[in-house]
C-alpha cells in the first residue's frame, strides 16, 4: 500500500505542482493518475520513488516513510517505465532488459536467461534480444521498457505515459498486454496518462487531477463515469460518458436472434418468406463464419434455384464477442453495420445471432436505468 499524506510540491518560483495530496494506492491494483497537462500527475508519481521530494507531507510504502529508506535501495523495489521506453541505445535488447539484475551482481548468463523469459512474458520474440533498440518498432520498444522494469521483480511499477508515443492500434495492443500481465503478476501499478479512455480501461481506481495539482476525484472507473464529483470531472470524462459506461455491462445480457441467420448453401426460395418480414438477413458459411448481409430488396428479382453463396452481400461490418465483450462493443458493432444490426459471435468467431437496434435499445435502457 502506498499512502500520500498531505503531500505537496511547491517550487521556488511559486508553482504549486501538487497541493496537499491525500491518497491511498492499494497493493496489487492498478491506480491511474489522469488529468490535463501540468496538473501534477508526474510529480506525484515521482514522489513515490524519491525522484521528487515533497516540500510538505509524507509518502509511505507499507507504512514506512520513504524518507527513511535509502533512495537506491527503495528504487530496486520499484520498476519505472517512461514514454518512448528510454532504452540504452548502445546495449542490445537483452542487455537492456538485464540492466538491473546485472547491476545487482546476477551472473551475465543467468541475467540474460531471465531477460529472454521476460521477453516472452511481454509478448516479444526472444530472437529479437540480439537487436539494438533502434531496430525495433515503437510498440516493441515499449514492451522492452516494461520487461526491463519487471526484471528485478519489483512489487511496485510506476508507468509514466508509457504508451502515448505509439499509434492507437499498437496502443490498444499494449494495453491488452498490460491487462493480461497484471492478471498474472498482480503488481502495485501506478500509471499516469492524459487519456481518460486509457484510464478507464486499465484502472482499478482512478485519481483525476485538476490544474493546481489538486485531486478532483478518486474512485472506481464506473463511479467516475456514473457520478462525477463536479463540473471539472464531468467535463474531463467527456459528455459521452453515458456511452463509455456501457463498457461495464456485459454483452451477454442481450438476446440474440438466429431466425435471420442462414447458411450460404441454402437457396433463395428457402429464405424468401423470412425476407418478407425482415429487411436484412445475415448469410454465414457452413462453419457459421459471417459472410455478409442480404437486404430483402436484393432478393426480389432473383430466380429460384440460386444459392445464397452466389449472391452479392453487403459487408457485415465488425462483430462483437458475446461472452467477453461489453454492451459498448455491441453498440459499436450495430452503429457501424450497414444493416444497423450487430453480429454476435462466440470466441471462435462463429455467429451466435444478430441484435437489432430495437433489441439493443431495450437492453440499454434496462441495464442503465
Ligand atoms: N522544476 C520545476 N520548477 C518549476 N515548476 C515545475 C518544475 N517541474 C514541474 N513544474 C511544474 O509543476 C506542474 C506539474 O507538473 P507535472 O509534470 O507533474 O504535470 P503533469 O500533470 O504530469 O503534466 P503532463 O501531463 O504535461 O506531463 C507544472 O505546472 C510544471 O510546469
Amino acid at each position: 500500500m502506498i499512502t500520500f499524506e498531505g503531500a505537496a510540491k511547491h517550487y521556488p518560483d511559486g508553482t504549486v505542482a501538487v497541493a496537499d495530496l491525500d491518497l491511498t494506492v492499494e497493493t496489487g491494483q492498478t491506480t491511474v493518475f489522469v488529468g490535463p497537462s501540468g496538473s501534477g500527475k508526474t510529480t506525484s508519481l515521482r514522489m513515490i520513488n524519491r525522484m521528487v521530494e515533497p516540500t510538505r507531507g509524507t509518502v509511505r510504502i507499507d507504512g514506512v516513510d520513504i524518507r527513511d529508506r535509502d533512495p537506491a535501495l527503495l528504487r530496486r523495489g520499484i520498476g519505472y517505465v517512461i514514454q518512448q521506453a528510454g532504452l540504452f541505445p548502445h546495449r542490445t535488447v537483452l542487455d537492456n532488459i538485464a540492466t538491473v539484475p546485472l547491476l545487482l551482481g546476477t551472473p551475465r548468463r543467468a541475467a540474460r536467461a531471465r531477460a529472454a523469459e521476460l521477453m516472452e512474458l511481454v509478448g516479444l520474440d526472444p530472437a529479437m534480444g540480439r537487436r539494438w533498440p533502434h531496430q525495433l518498432s515503437g510498440g516493441q520498444q515499449q514492451r522492452v521498457g516494461v520487461a526491463r522494469a519487471l526484471a528485478a521483480d519489483p512489487p511496485v511499477l510506476l508507468m509514466d505515459e508509457p504508451f502515448s508515443a505509439v499509434d492507437p492500434v499498437v496502443r490498444t495492443g499494449l494495453q491488452d498486454e498490460l491487462l493480461r500481465l497484471q492478471q498474472e503478476l498482480r503488481k502495485t501499478i501506478v500509471f499516469v496518462t492524459h487519456d481518460i479512455d486509457e484510464a478507464v480501461r486499465l484502472g482499478d481506481r482512478i485519481a483525476v487531477f485538476r490544474p493546481g495539482g489538486e485531486l478532483a476525484q478518486y474512485d472506481s472507473p464506473e463511479r467516475l463515469l456514473t457520478d462525477p464529483a463536479d463540473d471539472f470531472v464531468e467535463g474531463f470524462v467527456g459528455h459521452d460518458r453515458g456511452v463509455r459506461r456501457l463498457s461495464f455491462f456485459p454483452a451477454r445480457v442481450l438476446s440474440l436472434r438466429d431466425d435471420v441467420v442462414f447458411e450460404d448453401d441454402l437457396k433463395v426460395e428457402d429464405v424468401r418468406h423470412i425476407a418478407a418480414e425482415h429487411p436484412w438477413l445475415l448469410v454465414v458459411d457452413t462453419e457459421r463464419s459471417p459472410v455478409g448481409w442480404l437486404s430483402d430488396r436484393s432478393l426480389v428479382d432473383v430466380p429460384s434455384g440460386i444459392r445464397l453463396s452466389e449472391l452479392d452481400t453487403v459487408p457485415f461490418g465488425h462483430t462483437f464477442t458475446v461472452e467477453t465483450d461489453s454492451l459498448r462493443a455491441a453498440l459499436d458493432s450495430a452503429v457501424l453495420s450497414p444493416a444497423g444490426r450487430a453480429v454476435g459471435v462466440d470466441v471462435d468467431g462463429r455467429v451466435l445471432g444478430v441484435v437489432t437496434q430495437d433489441d439493443l435499445g431495450a437492453a440499454l435502457w434496462s441495464v442503465t436505468e
